[in-house]
Formats: C-alpha cells, sequence, structure tokens
C-alpha cells in the first residue's frame, strides 16, 4: 500500500500530512497529446508533460485555452483524438490508457478521480450516499443497484466527511448544500475510489474567499499525502500560494511548465494576451 492508498484509512485518522521531497514516482506520462471536438479546430495540440506522486500542479491560461479538455481527456470522459497517455503502477509495466473502454475504462476513471465544476452530486440523497457513490466502480452491479455498501467504506466515508468537516451534514440532502459544502462532498467522493491521480476542474470558481482557501487547503492536504493533483485555476495568487508546480496553456499549447515562482510578466502575457489586450 503506498502514501495515497493509506490516506486517510481509519488508523492513521487525524489526517497528519506527509511532506514529501521530490523527485517523486511517475504517475502518469503524457504523450503527444491532441484533441479535437470537430475538423476547424485542435483544441489541444502536442501536449506533453509527466505527472509524478505529490505534485499539486495549477493548470493555467484565459478562457478556452483547453484547460477543462485537459483534465477530461486525462480521466478519460473524453478520449484523445491522437496520442498516449500511460500510466505507470507501482507494480508492473506501464500502459497506454487512451482509448480504453468498458470495466477498464472505470478502473481508470478511479485511480485518477474527477471533481467537476457542477459537482455531478445526485441531489435527493443525502451526503453520505453521494460519497459512497463513489464506491460504485469498484463495488459489484448486484450490490450498487441496491446501494449496498460495506462497512469499511461507510467508515472511510464518515471518516472523509470528518476530515472535510461535513459529518454535522451527512444525512442532509446534497440539494440543500451550499457552493462549497457541494465541492466539500465531492473531493469526498473523487477520494473515497482510492485515486492516485486527482483532477480538480475550477473547484474554487464561485467560492467566497474563506471556502476557497479551505478548499485549496484541502487539496494540498491531498498532494501532501502522495496523490498526484492537478487542479485548474483562473488564480495565479492562488497558484503561487498552493501549487508545486504550474502548466500554462495557451491555444491548446504548453507554454510553460515550471515552479510558480517563474511565472514572469512575460509568461503571463503570453497566457493572457488576448485577455490583456481587450482591457485596453
Ligand atoms: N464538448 C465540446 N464540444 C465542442 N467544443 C468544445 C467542447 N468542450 C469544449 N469545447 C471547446 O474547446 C475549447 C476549449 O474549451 P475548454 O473548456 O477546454 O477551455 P478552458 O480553458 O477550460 O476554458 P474555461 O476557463 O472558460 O473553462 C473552447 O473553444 C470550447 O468551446
Amino acid at each position: 500500500m503506498n502514501n495515497a492508498r493509506a490516506l486517510f484509512s481509519l488508523n492513521d485518522y487525524p489526517v497528519q500530512p506527509q511532506i514529501i521531497h521530490a523527485p517523486q514516482r511517475k504517475v502518469l506520462s503524457v504523450k503527444n497529446v491532441c484533441k479535437s471536438y470537430n475538423a476547424q479546430q485542435k483544441v489541444l495540440n502536442d501536449i506533453n508533460f509527466d505527472l509524478h506522486a505529490g505534485e499539486m500542479v495549477g493548470i493555467v491560461g484565459r478562457s478556452g485555452a483547453g484547460k477543462s479538455t485537459l483534465l477530461h481527456v486525462l480521466n478519460g470522459t473524453h478520449t484523445a483524438t491522437s496520442g498516449e497517455l500511460l500510466s505507470y503502477p507501482e507494480v508492473g509495466l506501464p500502459r497506454d490508457v487512451s482509448g480504453i473502454s468498458g470495466r477498464a475504462l472505470n478502473e481508470w476513471r478511479s485511480e485518477c478521480g474527477m471533481i467537476f465544476q457542477d459537482f455531478c452530486l445526485v441531489p435527493r440523497l443525502d451526503v453520505l450516499t453521494n460519497v459512497l457513490l463513489g464506491r460504485l466502480s469498484q463495488t459489484s452491479t448486484f450490490k450498487s443497484l441496491f446501494k449496498v455498501f460495506s462497512d469499511d467504506d461507510r467508515a472511510r466515508a464518515i471518516a472523509l466527511l470528518e476530515w472535510m468537516n461535513m459529518l454535522p451534514h451527512a444525512l442532509q440532502r446534497a440539494e440543500n448544500l451550499s457552493g462549497g459544502q457541494m465541492q466539500r462532498v465531492a473531493i469526498c467522493r473523487a477520494l473515497i475510489q482510492n485515486p492516485s491521480i486527482l483532477l480538480a476542474d475550477e473547484p474554487v470558481a464561485s467560492l467566497d474567499p474563506k471556502n476557497t482557501q479551505r478548499i485549496m487547503t484541502a487539496l494540498r492536504e491531498v498532494s501532501e499525502q502522495g496523490i498526484s493533483v492537478m487542479v485548474n485555476l483562473h488564480s495565479i495568487e492562488l497558484v503561487k500560494n498552493y501549487c508545486t508546480r504550474v502548466i500554462g496553456i495557451a491555444q491548446g499549447q504548453i507554454v510553460f511548465d515550471g515552479h510558480p515562482d517563474d511565472l514572469n510578466p512575460d509568461v503571463l502575457q503570453q497566457l493572457y494576451v488576448d485577455e490583456i489586450s481587450q482591457l485596453h
């Protein structure tokens, strides 16, 4: 069991953030990935990077640059038009997870968990059940039909909710939560799948400063436990405060990949050139 898999185990609870020093194990290699939704536009154009355990990577770029598309392609919700996504398991050989389907794709989506912009919670179900739904891909069809979850799953869901200060809301319907609370539940649901990679698509887009800080701190704690976190952000300040690495995308291409401290005015100009020129 690696650090990521040990995360939030009941024995270790409460979580003690563990500082992990580079270099870390490679978990994913993105090679020459392109994505087009139609013949007119290449939304992702020759994307290449390696992802390592425990990294907290901010993805930045102007609206429409391709940030969401990148996360969807990594998680398999959208299929890459070309290129490879090499997943490096703890044991065994790397395998290309682009273009997989069926059960293999479900397994990959558990391994590479995603928090979607609209949370994707089931409004009429309570918070605890919403978190447990994250276990469905690892539960038999019969059990998932009747929402039968093991005691271990329940205990883990409760531990995650407690970590996120959401336990008092466990029996409340998801539809009655605030945006920040929904985001916290969505994080718990992604984590109950024991991912080695966690993708978050603009998780603080509509949150107030307190909830923003809470969510970003939680994501950083997750990364400190050895899970690779990739998070789409519109705030350079948040990238500098929370991320260990930043990937800048402009028109579907990576134009910067490095430490947040190295984001200089030239890079920012390149990333946000259209938005800046529109202000003048
Ligand atoms: N499902 C889709 N079908 C067709 N085009 C799409 C689809 N999803 C995104 N696009 C287009 O791909 C481009 C990149 O969109 P994407 O959502 O990845 O950008 P983004 O950088 O995440 O933007 P934002 O910051 O506004 O969320 C845009 O031109 C968008 O219109």
